[in-house]
């Protein structure tokens, strides 16, 4: 019998796939705002959003028209020769930001302005040691692994990072921070929310602290919010729950609704110490995931989706809380960055919502059910991943 596509494309895509991916066994193949679709036709809620890409929904029509005006006008064109779009971006993404930070390096994914964030702070500090988090999460490329918390990511390569030079402290702790720090670290490296480690959000008095030691050290403060980034966290960015500016930020993911994208942001003291070519890249910048970045950004201030991700967020996290499981240890997050610690391995859980329940969840850490939603999720919508997950937790 001739194979049906979906055997077809799963069996395709595992042979000729490198085998890092634990592939699922359903091929997605069209999304719209907060749903997804496999090839056998099965609606799913994504709260996995491509973990925190699709912010503004799937295939968001002013994205998409955006996208598609884009494609077939300019789709690449080198940085060294300005671009329309390109600044229209870089007006648009400096205009949501505090104004010292206004110099941006575009490339096109987070561990790309992982990358880029840690060579500026060398050159703006002269300095070679960094600060990072136990449970931070900042890519998985030879330079920002070194930063990257996870021995089962980061210790096959420990030989070919310069992981010397990287110093882990407990998120939270002023006081290890501070023995940590002196006139040899050039940056602190922290996630507003850790993510990837299991949905953390960070203690107020710990960014202000790490705000104030790097001050008084000569070194940079580089708050990582590509995942936190563009109102995932219920303000634009996460650092505003805070009140701390750092001296750069790194965005990717959501930025420009889908197209892959990446930037760090910094302040002029920062970016006029790297050498005109210290770094650059091929497609950062390019005019198809600038103009799509536009019409994100735009869609994402026009329907205020900071604030509706902050509203419904606390619904979400309160309808999971009324779930009166043994299973659950702690609901947590901030905004639509929604962990669900469980007292067992949350693996089965997010197979059994995946099989049964039509909906998409992500792991954060071996005990945490992680939901990403897209920012345009409806509340209906969340009542059902609610029922769901109610449902496979008895
Ligand atoms: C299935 C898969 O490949 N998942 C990715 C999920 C990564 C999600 N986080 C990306 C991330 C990165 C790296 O961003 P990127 O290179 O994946 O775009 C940097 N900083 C923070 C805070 C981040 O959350 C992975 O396991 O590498």
């Amino acid at each position: 019998t001739a194979t049906r596509p979906t055997q077809h494309w799963l069996e395709t895509e595992q042979r000729y796939d490198s085998g890092v991916f634990n592939k699922h066994d359903r091929v997605i193949v069209r999304g719209e705002n907060a749903l997804v679709w496999d090839s056998e036709g099965r609606e799913y809620i994504d709260c996995t959003t491509g973990s925190g890409v699709a912010s503004v929904g799937h295939c968001n029509p002013e994205v998409v028209r955006a996208i598609q005006q884009q494609a077939a006008t300019l789709l690449t064109v080198s940085q060294l020769l300005p671009n329309d779009r390109r600044a229209e971006f870089l007006e648009v993404l400096t205009g949501l930001l505090p104004a010292a930070l206004h110099r941006v390096f575009l490339c096109n994914s987070g561990t790309e302005a992982m990358e880029a964030a840690k060579k500026f702070a060398v050159t703006a500090t002269g300095r070679s040691r960094f600060i990072s988090m136990k449970r931070g999460f900042s890519g998985r490329s030879l330079g920002a692994l070194a930063f990257t918390w996870e021995p089962k990511y980061r210790e096959p390569f420990q030989n070919v990072i310069d992981g010397k030079n990287v110093e882990f402290v407990t998120y939270g702790d002023v006081a290890a921070l501070e023995a940590a720090m002196d006139d040899s670290i050039a940056a602190i490296i922290m996630e507003p929310v850790q993510g990837e480690g299991g949905v953390r959000p960070a203690d107020a008095a710990f960014v202000r602290a790490a705000r104030e030691l790097s001050q008084r050290h000569g070194a940079l403060l580089i708050l990582d919010e590509i995942q936190t980034g563009f109102g995932r966290t219920g303000k634009m960015f996460g650092m505003e729950h805070f009140g701390v500016v750092p001296d750069g930020i790194t965005l990717a993911k959501a930025m420009a609704g889908g197209v892959p994208v990446g930037a760090f942001v910094t302040t002029p003291e920062v970016a006029d110490k790297m050498p005109a070519g210290g770094h650059g890249g091929t497609f950062g910048g390019n005019p198809l995931a600038m103009a799509a970045g536009v019409a994100a950004m735009r869609f994402m201030q026009r329907e205020k989706l900071a604030e509706q991700a902050a509203e419904k967020g606390e619904y979400f996290m309160r309808r999971l809380r009324e779930i009166a499981s043994p299973k659950i240890r702690e609901v947590r997050g901030l905004g639509l960055m929604i962990g669900v610690e469980l007292k067992e391995k949350s693996a089965p859980y997010i197979k059994a919502l995946e099989e049964h329940e039509g909906v998409l969840a992500l792991q954060a850490t071996p005990l945490v059910v992680r939901f990403l939603p897209p920012l345009t999720i409806s509340h209906a919508q969340i009542d059902r991943v609610v029922e769901a997950f109610a449902r496979v937790l008895r």
